[in-house]
């Protein structure tokens, strides 16, 4: 699928993510400044961004098909509109399959036949969001705790499609994190405490602006042990704590959240991906390396918003000599 771009719309500095603005520690050339950080949208700008998204996701959908279904406001969004399509007939025999309690609930409610995920034996198409996405279409999703299961749905799909609005697109995965690994910068508010082999952190990362860190499903009886091995790791873990419930965010299996930022970012999101699997106790991690087949990317430009492939935004943003890209 190719989008053409109006002149108007070719991107400047200041029109690119945010992601693109902040320091990369490990490598200032991927950098671009700080002061271009202020790419502030409004809620319906952000809206209209993921509405756009959405439609261009459904509309590769084909009557007859078997459909996955994503996570997150975008993939909600999307949700909607197959509904919208499939009331109005313009699409038949379609029915879905849902990773998440949100996403089937959401279906059903938008009309969109559910079905088990046992019962089907392949997904045509699966539309997705994510937190980050990078120029060889590695994600980082989880951000709303369902990376699991949706990583199974995301696997199983002849085309799996992820929506990102262009805040999202980065050179490296999770390497937006701001503060150096000395933790000078800890807030007192919500401190976790854990012995990590003889060496004690307290800290309390999440409030920090512009930390993205990775997603790790823990059953709960293990979650002391991998705490350890995730530092050993490189990382600094975090139990992610629930919103309006005292403790820990248990997830739709009943597992637990450790959010897990790396101070020179994830270097080889493949490998990282698998080494934090084999640790025991470990469910899944939210690094998704060699599923997603293509990238819908959206830019804003005034009240327009222009949606592409991934490797057509990368040819307009460049790719930095350096940076480890094979489009
Ligand atoms: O990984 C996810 C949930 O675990 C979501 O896909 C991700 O957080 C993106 O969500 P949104 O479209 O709301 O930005």
């Amino acid at each position: 699928m190719q989008a053409t771009i109006p002149p108007k719309t070719l991107i400047s500095p200041t029109k690119l993510g945010r992601r693109f603005h902040f320091r990369n520690r490990k490598n200032p050339s991927l950098s671009i400044s700080a002061a271009l950080s202020k790419n502030v949208t409004t809620p319906e700008a952000q809206d209209a961004i993921k509405r756009a998204l959405a439609k261009k996701a459904v509309g590769l959908v084909k009557s007859g098909m078997v459909v996955g279904l994503g996570t997150g406001s975008t993939a909600s969004i999307a949700i909607q509109q197959l509904g919208t399509l499939i009331t109005q007939g313009k699409l038949k025999n379609v029915v879905a399959v849902g990773a998440n309690y949100q996403s089937r609930v959401l279906a059903r409610q938008y009309g969109v036949k559910t079905v088990d995920f046992n019962d089907i034996n392949n997904i045509d198409i699966v539309f997705d969001g994510a937190d980050e996405v990078d120029f060889n279409k590695n994600l980082l999703k989880g951000g709303g705790a369902a990376h699991t299961m949706q990583k199974v749905v995301d696997s199983m799909a002849k085309e799996c499609v992820i929506l990102a609005d262009e805040s999202k697109v980065v050179f490296q995965l999770g390497s937006t994190f701001p503060v150096p690994p000395d933790f000078k910068q800890l807030s007192s508010r919500m401190l976790v405490f854990w012995d990590t082999g003889g060496k004690k952190y307290n800290h309390n990362i999440a409030h920090l602006v512009d930390v993205l860190s990775l997603a790790v499903e823990v059953i709960p009886p293990a979650i002391s042990p991998v705490l350890r091995r995730l530092v050993t790791l490189g990382g600094i873990p975090e139990i992610r704590s629930a919103l309006r419930k005292d403790g820990p965010v248990i997830t739709d299996l009943g597992n637990m959240v450790v959010d897990v930022s790396f101070p020179n970012g994830i270097e080889n999101p493949a490998d990282l991906e698998k080494s934090i699997n084999l640790i025991p106790g470990v469910v899944d991690n939210g690094i998704v390396s060699g599923i997603a087949t293509s990238v819908l990317v959206a830019i804003q430009d005034g009240d327009s918003v222009t949606v592409m492939n991934l490797e057509e935004y990368v040819k307009i943003v460049g790719v930095p000599s350096n940076a480890n890209s094979t489009i």
